[in-house]
């Protein structure tokens, strides 16, 4: 399955009427919604004997958002997040579309693994769920996965990635790039020098990490691989993606590879835009994630190489992990963060809130470039006539706070725990019908029924 043209996608589903929303934070319209497109976009639109009316009294219509980077741990961890759970923490987050990471057990590295993904995301019926195919069997470097089964399978896989792994032999590394071109496809790297920085490297390499005992994981494992990744990018002509961009000097490198014509593009994760190293001083291993949290400075790059759009995409890198796996002394407790239902509410404190990205420029970088990047052609689309109907809808006024018990995921794993974010979703809406409505889960039931429509 594709997750574009799915002839007949959203028929049959309910017309909706959202009257008084500010699409992209422009003046208040109302925007029709009606067979999985939108419909009408006007003031004072007729309403439909049979539509749905919801009254958004100045909410901030968007396309709905796409994460290129989200851990959803089926198969082989559905204790700690199944494709269901993470779909609906997905949903109320405002998102569309996610790619669920390869690194599952089994790995996703052949065509039937990714079309299983598929099929489970599709009948959660919350998002399409794409999968990223394994750009190495098993992850673990040595050799090419099926690449070409997986990009020319049902799922028709776009996004290649090893995450939780780098892949640090560069002759694998550029047979990859050269293997995937022809699918037009991208492989996403998780950029981690692994003679420089191995798995016991749990913080940023400074002085704190040196007062605190924990091993330190260098800016420079990050910096040396995204300098050797564009060269082989600009060598093979191929489309690279850099994930989880954590240091100001990863922003310099990517700035001079696209000032060069190389075909790059780079993620940020809503953590790294907040949260620095300091919190490490707690021990607490929430804050344990990879890469590191890094010092104030980065965190100041990485929200100006966002603006500036050198990082053209945020992506969440929702990484739940269950508690016999998290709360561990930091050293032993597992890397990773909770990010799909906090992603918008750090993004608006930190880039909006800032001035330094409007509501357009927001879409952009959570919806617009990521699909974009994953070649999904029916999400980040313009809010016009005749467009496909995936959208969120964003109350700007209302804040909320974080508890993790109150989170769709199976896991509580939240650094933003007992913060108040900016920004409520809502609404969200799948081709035309809602997933989320009144900032909650639609009925199971009519899940269900709409996820058995579109098979
Ligand atoms: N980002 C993380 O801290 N964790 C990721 C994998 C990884 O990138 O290490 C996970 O799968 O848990």
């Amino acid at each position: 399955m594709s997750e574009t043209k799915r002839p007949g996608a959203g028929a049959g589903t309910r017309p909706v009427l959202l009257r008084g929303v500010r699409p992209l934070g422009g003046q208040p319209v109302d925007v029709l919604l009606a067979d999985g497109l939108i419909a009408g976009i006007g003031s004072s639109l007729q309403t439909p004997p049979d539509a749905e009316l919801i009254d958004a009294d100045g909410a901030v219509l968007l396309p709905g958002f796409v994460d290129l980077h989200t851990h959803l741990r089926e198969p082989g961890r559905e204790d700690a997040e199944t494709i269901a759970t993470g779909s609906a923490a997905a949903a109320l987050g405002g998102f569309t579309a996610v790619h669920a990471m390869a690194n599952t057990n089994p790995v996703a590295d052949t065509a039937e693994m990714v079309e299983q993904v598929a099929r489970l995301g599709q009948r959660a019926g919350l998002v399409d769920v794409r999968p990223v195919g394994a750009v190495s069997k098993g992850l673990a470097g040595g050799q090419l996965a099926e690449i070409g089964n997986m990009a020319r399978s049902a799922a028709a896989v776009r996004v290649f990635s090893d995450d939780g792994s780098c892949v640090s032999d560069a002759r694998l590394m550029r047979r990859a790039l050269e293997y995937l071109k022809p699918f037009d496809a991208v492989l996403a790297q998780h950029a981690q020098d692994p003679r420089l920085a191995d798995a016991s490297c749990c913080a940023h390499e400074g002085e704190l990490s040196g007062r605190l005992g924990l091993a330190g994981w260098p800016s420079v494992a990050e910096e040396s691989i995204v300098a050797r990744d564009v060269m082989l990018a600009e060598h093979t002509g191929s489309r690279l993606h850099v994930c989880h961009v954590s240091s100001g000097g990863t922003v310099e490198v990517l700035r001079w590879a696209k000032a060069r014509g190389v075909a790059v593009t780079a993620e940020v994760t809503p953590h790294h835009l907040l949260l620095t190293c300091d919190l490490l001083s707690t021990y607490d291993p929430v804050f344990k994630v990879n890469p590191p949290l890094r010092p104030a400075e980065d965190v100041e790059a990485l929200r100006a190489g966002l603006a500036e759009g050198v990082i053209d995409a945020v992506a969440t890198d929702h990484a739940p992990h269950a508690a016999h796996d998290k709360d561990h002394a930091f050293g032993d407790a597992a890397f990773g963060m909770l990010g799909l239902q906090t992603a918008l509410g750090v993004v608006i404190e930190t880039m909006r809130v800032t001035g330094r990205l409007d509501w357009a420029g927001l879409a952009d970088r959570m919806s617009v470039r990521p699909a974009q990047i994953g070649r999904l052609t029916g999400h980040g689309r313009p809010l016009a006539v005749g467009e496909p109907a995936n959208l969120t809808l964003v109350e700007e006024s209302s804040s909320w706070l974080v508890e993790p018990a109150a989170l769709a995921s199976l896991s509580r794993n939240t650094p933003f725990a007992g913060r108040e974010l900016p920004g409520r979703v809502l609404a969200t809406f799948l081709r035309g019908r809602a997933t989320v409505r009144d900032g909650a889960l639609a009925e199971a039931s009519e899940l269900a029924e709409a996820a058995e429509a579109s098979r």
